[in-house]
């Protein structure tokens, strides 16, 4: 265990970027290592680009990608020798590119009242955790803040969200374990415009075990959000466990008609050394990423910055 997990009190002083990329470590470590053992004392040509090209997929970055920012590493440099260091600025550039398009800022638009966010992903990914951080930094702005207990199924979920209310003062509304969701939504989006609440939180449940099931009671909980507010959800979040690989692909394809997502939140970055998972989401579904997780404190859910993500990943100095 690193530092910050054992101690989450002390590292509040250290900048976020440090903290960020004390979580990204292992990619790091992944990348940068690789690309010394492919350049050192190499020349730039169709066979050391081949064994980049590898090294961009073992880090989950998607086949298309990774032979994209392969071939552009390359152009213009064959048979020169170019070092490491040189190839980790330019592979830097490269994946910012193709990040840029999805970093985007978790706003709120104030003028809704309740704006109100929808937050999926499936059981384990992070998912209430992330919305009692995101509760938790509303509130420090001075928002308002209220929860749905809405994955209904397990009473730890439950549990678990009533926590975070009573730790920054957030009204949780729930339901017994079993109840119905959409009915429950329905019931808080009244609570809060009676309450004049500024950001309403609804969790939902996520078996994937139970596909249909599932996909079902989401449906019909976006469906009665809108009967209330035909705009909302105004956001509609799908938390994604960095751990998980390329299955976060099918994810993203399983939640993102159905909930109609509108972005992403990539937890657990921390426990992988195949963070190029993110290039792989940019590169095939363009989705904003509003956050990442890069540890277990609050502070460890930071805002999507692709320069910084992309410097970090490759080990890039500069
Ligand atoms: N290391 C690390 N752990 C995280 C991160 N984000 C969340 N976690 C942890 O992941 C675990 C699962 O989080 P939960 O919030 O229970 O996940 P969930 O999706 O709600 O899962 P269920 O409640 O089981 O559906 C918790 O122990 C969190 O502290 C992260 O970025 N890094």
């Amino acid at each position: 265990m690193s530092e910050h997990e054992t101690n989450p009190e002390k590292p509040e002083k250290k900048s976020l970027f440090k903290r960020m990329k004390e979580g990204l470590q292992r990619s790091t470590q992944a990348l940068s290592e690789g690309v010394s053992g492919i350049f050192t004392k190499r020349k730039l040509d169709g066979e050391t680009l081949q064994e980049l090209e590898d090294l961009l997929i073992m880090a989950d970055m998607g086949l298309d990608q990774a032979a994209a920012i392969a071939e552009a590493v390359g152009k213009g440099r064959y048979n020169k020798e170019v070092s490491p260091e040189e190839i980790r600025e330019i592979l830097a550039e490269e994946i910012a590119a193709v990040l840029a398009p999805v970093e985007k800022p978790f706003e709120i638009d104030s003028s809704k009242k309740p704006f109100i966010v929808l937050v999926t992903g499936v059981n384990g990914s992070g998912k209430t955790t992330t919305i009692g951080k995101i509760g938790a930094k509303l509130k420090a702005e001075g928002k308002s803040v209220m929860f749905a207990a809405g994955d209904t199924f397990r009473a730890a979920a439950i549990d678990q969200l009533k926590i975070w209310g009573e730790r920054i003062g957030a009204p949780v509304v729930e339901t017994k374990v079993g109840g119905d969701a959409a009915g429950l939504a329905f019931e808080a989006i009244d609570r809060a415009k009676a309450e004049g609440t500024d950001v309403l939180l609804i969790d939902t449940a996520g078996r994937l075990q139970n596909k249909a099931g599932l996909m079902a009671e989401l449906e019909k909980v976006v469906r009665v959000i809108k009967k209330r507010d035909p705009e909302a959800p105004h956001l509609s979040l799908l938390v994604l466990d960095a751990t998980t690989g390329q299955n976060a692909i099918n994810q993203v394809e399983v939640f993102k008609e159905t909930a109609g997502l509108t972005g992403l939140i990539m937890t657990k970055l921390d426990g992988t050394a195949r963070g190029g998972i993110l290039v792989a989401l940019a590169g095939r579904f363009g989705l904003p990423v509003h956050l990442i997780g890069v540890g277990e404190g609050i502070d460890d859910l930071q805002s999507f910055n692709a320069k910084n993500f992309a410097r970090a990943i490759t080990g890039a100095q500069k």
